[in-house]
């Protein structure tokens, strides 16, 4: 896991072994990465925070999003377009979410447009892996590559990782966006270091 290999490859690495991991440990794994994300700082002070719903076997989110909802803060999250680039709405409670592609689970509020990213103030992200200098593997789409192109240097955006995942080093392309920090849930939160 150390070497930089294919993007393909590490992909197919980091889904089997998250293929492996119990359902049990996924929600821990996601209660654990909630609890320590509902006491960041900058999601404690953020009015908007633009998050992600969880898919298959990444950490669970819906906790978190509906903590998040909960104590007032406005949550974005992303709509699939059919060039992969991310349209933004609205999270308003679990009954507002509606099936999309991929089995992926999409807001129903009506869409605030790709740049409504720019206006989160955190930015949670899904990722397989990411390196020390925040280089991040996601599903292939380049649809965050889009996204955090639109995102200040200012805003904190963190990716949502297994224990493991966190790794020395990834293959970086010059398109691919870093991130500022990672979440595990043994660890909590990383910064991450690297100029973009
Ligand atoms: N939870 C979550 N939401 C997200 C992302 C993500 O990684 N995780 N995305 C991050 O960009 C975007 C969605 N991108 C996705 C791209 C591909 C697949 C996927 O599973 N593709 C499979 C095909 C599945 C099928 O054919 O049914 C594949 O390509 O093999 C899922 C989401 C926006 N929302
Ligand atoms: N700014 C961009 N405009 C158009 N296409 C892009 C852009 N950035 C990345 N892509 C395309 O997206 C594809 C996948 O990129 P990459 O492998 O880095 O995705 P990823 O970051 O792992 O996926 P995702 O962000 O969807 O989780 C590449 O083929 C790349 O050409």
């Amino acid at each position: 896991m150390h070497d930089i290999g294919s993007k393909p490859a590490l992909r197919a690495e980091l889904l089997a072994n998250r293929a492996e991991l119990s359902a049990d440990v996924r929600s821990a794994a996601g209660r654990s990465i909630r609890d320590t994300l509902l006491g960041v700082p900058q999601l404690e002070m953020a009015g908007t925070v633009a998050a992600y719903v969880s898919l298959g076997t990444e950490p669970e989110t819906h906790g978190l999003l509906f903590a998040l909802w909960k104590r007032g803060t406005y949550v974005l999250l992303p709509r699939l377009l059919p060039d992969n680039e991310l349209d933004w709405a609205s999270y308003e409670g679990p009954d507002s979410l509606v099936p999309g592609r991929f089995g992926l689970m999409e807001p129903s509020e009506p869409a605030r447009g790709v740049e409504a990213i720019a206006s989160a103030d955190v930015v949670l992200v899904p990722a397989l892996a990411v390196d020390r200098t925040g280089v991040r593997l996601g599903r292939g789409g380049g649809s965050y590559d889009r996204a955090l192109a639109r995102v200040s240097p200012a805003v904190l955006t963190v990716a949502l990782l297994y224990e493991g995942e966190l790794v020395d080093t990834l293959p970086r392309e010059p398109h691919d966006q870093r991130v500022r920090a990672a979440v595990t849930p043994e660890s909590g939160l990383h910064p991450l270091g690297g100029a973009n």
